[in-house]
């Protein structure tokens, strides 16, 4: 049976860990700050990001990285998307010959612009063959609850992407797979600046027809981007499209969804991120989003308008004033124009 390891112990992290050790899989979780590590192994849960859930036994924890990745077939890499690099770089040298790589992380490399299989493959050479994307409507609290929902696992090689689909399906985790890594990565990154938005609109009071409308048309933006950057439409309509989004946009669960109320509600973007723990993607994303908008030539106005009210303290009823009020248009207009799957 499989040895895997989990790198970064946040919520989704840590639940992931917990789904394959529940498995009877040799897991190991871990932790950057030796000191967590240690009270994580010493009180068999993770009281920071996801308390109330206690460890099995199968489940190491480990701040060592060595021991974390040394012998394991298996490296699910759960880390904040701007820590991706530093992280993958730290393990290269102890990852096994054919290990398989996988991210469950859902963000955008600001520097570069690169998705995270991208920086894995720049990082981790020897493994560009085997990398693999996992994403999907997967409220970490949810899923460690043993609440149902599905996932889906992207990997260019199809008996990978089986492989890992075996490993981490369960009764209450459903996994499909598919080939399209770059639909995965951008559906799941580029969600979250729509979350965000969601937020915003729960916030002001604006109601189920305008969230409803807000992800509509978040998804006919997601799809213009990422079918330019080269992944297939019908992604999008997918697990790792339409799925997370609804989950995203609706829940008080989502962080990206708090940062927005929390902004509604008057409050700096400066004083929500001091005051979290947690990780809100969404942020960055908006700025890689833009910039990939403009390397593809392609129009992001909810994005645009987000950035405004993220980074330029914007009031958010002007902004969606200024939405609402843009030039008619046809509702599928260049969505899928460009895209290689398309003639
Ligand atoms: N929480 C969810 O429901 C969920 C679900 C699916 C995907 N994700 C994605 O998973 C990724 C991680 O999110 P999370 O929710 O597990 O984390 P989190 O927001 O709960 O916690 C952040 C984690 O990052 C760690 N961290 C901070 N700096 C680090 C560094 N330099 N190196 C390594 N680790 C560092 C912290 O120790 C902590 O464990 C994100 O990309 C997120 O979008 C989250
Ligand atoms: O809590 P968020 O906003 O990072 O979202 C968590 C997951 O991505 C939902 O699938």
């Amino acid at each position: 049976m499989a040895s895997v390891a989990v790198i970064g112990s946040g919520a989704w992290g840590t639940t992931l860990a917990l789904l394959l050790a529940n498995k009877g899989i040799d897991t190991v979780l871990w932790e950057h700050r030796p000191e967590r590590a240690a009270d994580m192994a010493c009180l068999r849960e993770n009281r920071l990001f996801l308390p109330g859930f206690r460890f099995p036994e199968h489940l190491g924890v480990t701040a060592d990285l060595e021991e974390a990745v040394r012998h394991r077939e298996v490296i699910i890499l759960v880390t904040p998307s701007q820590r991706m690099r530093e992280n993958a770089r730290q393990l290269a040298p102890y990852l096994e010959r054919g290990a398989i790589v996988v991210s469950a992380s859902k963000g955008i490399e600001l520097s570069t612009l690169q998705r995270m299989s991208e920086v894995l493959a720049e990082e981790l050479p020897e493994a560009r063959a085997r990398l693999a994307a996992l994403s999907g409507p997967n409220l970490a609290r949810e899923v460690a609850e043993g609440k149902p929902t599905a996932a889906v696992v992207a990997a260019q090689d199809e008996a990978i992407a089986i492989y890992l689909r075996t490993l981490l399906s369960t009764a209450r985790y459903r996994v499909y797979t598919t080939q399209d890594i770059t639909g995965i990565e951008l559906g799941g990154a580029l969600k979250n600046i729509i979350a965000i938005g969601a937020g915003i609109n729960d916030g002001m009071g604006y109601g189920e027809n305008a969230r409803a409308a807000f992800i509509t048309r978040g998804l006919a933006e997601i799809t213009r981007l990422g079918t330019a950057a080269g992944a297939h439409p019908l992604t999008f309509a997918g697990l790792a499209g339409l799925g997370d989004l609804v989950a995203t946009c609706s829940s008080p669960l989502s962080r990206n969804h708090q940062l927005g109320r929390r902004l509604a509600a008057g409050e700096k973007l400066d004083e929500i991120l001091a005051s979290m723990h947690s990780v809100a993607e969404g942020v960055y994303t908006t700025r890689a989003a833009l910039q990939l908008a403009q390397r593809y030539g392609v129009e992001m106005p909810i994005t645009q308008q987000l950035a405004l009210v993220l980074f330029e303290g914007y009031d958010p009823y002007k902004a969606v004033l200024e939405l609402m009020m843009r030039d008619p248009k046809g509702e599928m207009e260049g969505l899928i124009e460009g895209s290689i799957y398309v003639s």
